[in-house]
């Protein structure tokens, strides 16, 4: 992506967006509702035109691709199904437009696990078969370059262990794996790069431990019954000292170690003493709370 931007009347939906997905890899396109997620991978596919910037695959944008399918694969709309199509007719209608052999239906039905549905109609599948059916699609031209729009919707917990399987497969075998989710934790599991976007913009292009490092720090959580008198000893040898709702202190860029030998030195009683790493979480809200479109009310 380069400079990507798109705008829907007043509303700019990715703005100025630049970032490179790289082979061999799982990314992880995180953002919260509304970020630009969908817009982005919409533009990529040739969906949607950009109203600013690009977005190539392999140096080429996709409207210049030959046999698109070999060379991408997206699932973008699991819902986008010929509704009265049977699983297999609606993938061998796909591969007829590509060139592609008809024993590759068999193949990918089996590797999403719709051999026994594949002459069901797919206007009866659940969401999870209809998005196993889309991933079918995308495998379909067994294509380097792979697009896939919360793939984890509608699955079930087999269902997303399955998928997290696949795409790290997949992206062992030396493909472009780019998978978007406004789920943190799932995507931390799934992934080993991320591009965090929010309100259109890019906000974070990092590994996941990078990500969490930098978004959260850890830190050590202390309780202890003189706070006041801990948090000046502490404060006084340079940490960061915050206190937390329930009178704990929480004390920053410090060793466990450190802290409780500060206490014992000046004989303060500590009760209890842990690291906490921030969750993934946290460093999304973090990173991300700023550039959230649509929040619940309340608090
Ligand atoms: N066809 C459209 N017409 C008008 N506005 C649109 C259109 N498509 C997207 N938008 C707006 O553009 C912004 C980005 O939407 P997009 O669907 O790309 O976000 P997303 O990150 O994929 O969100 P989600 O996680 O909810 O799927 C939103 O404000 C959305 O309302």
């Amino acid at each position: 992506m380069e400079n990507l931007s798109k705008r829907y009347g007043d509303k700019v939906a990715v703005d100025g967006l630049s970032f490179a997905v790289k082979p061999g890899q799982v990314t992880g396109f995180l953002g919260p509702n509304g970020a630009g997620k969908s817009t982005t991978m919409r533009m990529i596919m040739g969906l949607d035109r950009p109203g600013g910037g690009r977005a190539t695959i392999g140096g080429r944008s996709y409207r210049d691709l030959r046999e698109p399918l070999r060379r991408v694969g997206a699932l973008l709309d699991a819902a986008g199904l010929h509704k009265r199509r049977s699983a297999y007719n609606h993938l061998l209608w796909l591969a007829q437009t590509n060139r592609i052999p008809k024993t590759r239906v068999r193949e990918v039905l089996r590797l999403v696990g719709l051999e026994d549905a594949a002459r069901q109609r797919a206007g009866g599948f659940s969401l999870g078969m209809a998005g196993r059916l889309g991933i079918a699609a995308a495998l379909l031209g067994d294509p380097p370059v792979l697009l896939l729009d919360e793939p984890v919707n509608g699955l079930d917990p087999e269902g997303v262990l399955w998928i997290r399987t696949l795409l790290n497969d997949l992206a062992a075998e030396g493909r472009t794996v780019l998978v978007s989710s406004h789920l943190m934790s799932e995507t931390a599991l799934t992934a080993q790069h991320l591009i965090v976007i929010g309100r259109g913009r890019l906000i974070a292009d990092t590994s996941v431990r990078e990500f969490v490092r930098s978004a959260a720090p850890s830190h050590v959580r202390v309780r202890t019954p003189e706070p006041e008198r801990l948090r000046d000893v502490l404060a006084a040898a340079g940490f960061p000292v915050k206190q937390a709702s329930d009178g704990a202190l929480e004390v920053y860029e410090a060793e466990a170690d450190k802290v409780g030998e500060l206490a014992a030195a000046h004989g303060v009683p500590v009760y209890e003493s842990a690291v906490r790493t921030a969750s993934l979480e946290e460093a999304f809200m973090r990173l991300t709370g700023e550039d959230v479109e649509y929040r619940g009310g309340g608090r």
